[in-house]
């Protein structure tokens, strides 16, 4: 089987396509090891679809599925264009309903799930936290220096929502975030629809404007977007290899 490994501002992914839908929850873990196998935070398998271009199966690298994830369909739709399973504009199937990406160039656009809020601010551990839902549950937290982050404290958050944990500042309208990512079980160096939840929590404050510049731990900068009530996710994306095993 051939396989593409994308990194999306750092968040890595590994991509494939294949006729057959079935479980991949264990090659992700096998081909998500940074020691024994390719190394990626996701697997992202395609398969064929009669309601949008393709399918997707995603994968967090601990084998666990989730229903979206933004920087992986910035991945997935540079790939399916560039393998010809798309046009530059598509839509797929997701857990999260159809997602509508384009491609230009290296830059790729996709048109977010609407936003749920699970829980209003509340207060715990000595934080104010808000948690809402961008096609994955992520909870919220501005600090004034990301130095804050606690890996501790995002860890048991995590475990007693269920959620992405979030650590965002602001500064001249701009958002800078780290996220202790589900599935990953740890921090990773962009999280999509946590860069999302950050936005709208930010933006509920006037904190930032509709359109704002977004920089991850990675600090690639990305663009987030909110037209007629609608988030739009953008940012560049890089083929990192393409291999064969098995
Ligand atoms: N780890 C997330 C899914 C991936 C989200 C993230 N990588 C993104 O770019 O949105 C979860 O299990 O909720």
């Amino acid at each position: 089987m051939t396989y593409t490994k994308y990194s999306a501002s750092g968040n890595d992914f590994i991509i494939f396509h294949t006729f057959v839908e079935q479980d991949f929850s264990n090659k992700a873990i096998e081909l998500c090891n940074r020691t024994e196998g390719i190394g990626a935070d996701g697997l992202v398998a395609l398969v064929p679809s009669n309601e949008a271009d393709f399918k997707w199966l995603f994968y967090n690298s601990d084998g666990s599925v989730a229903s979206m994830c933004g920087n992986a369909t910035r991945a997935v739709a540079h790939y399916a264009y560039t393998n010809g399973l798309a046009q530059e504009k598509m839509k797929f199937l997701t857990k999260a309903g159809i997602i509508e990406s384009s491609v230009e160039n290296n830059i790729v656009e996709t048109q977010m799930t609407e936003p749920k809020v699970i829980k209003e601010a509340f207060e715990e551990e000595g934080r104010t936290w808000y948690l809402i839902d961008t096609g994955v549950p992520h909870l919220v937290t501005i600090v004034d220096d990301l130095e804050k982050y606690d890996h501790d404290l995002s860890a048991k958050m995590r475990y007693k929502y269920n959620a992405n944990v979030n650590f965002v500042k602001t500064e001249d309208k701009k958002l800078f975030v780290r996220t202790y990512e589900r599935g990953v079980e740890g921090e990773t160096k962009a999280c999509g629809t946590g860069m999302v939840a950050c936005f709208l929590r930010c933006l509920d404050l006037n904190l930032v404007d509709e359109k704002t510049l977004v920089y991850p731990k990675s600090m690639e900068e990305l663009t987030i977007s909110k037209i007629n009530k609608k988030i739009y996710f953008k940012g560049a994306i890089k083929k990192i290899f393409t291999t064969s095993i098995g």
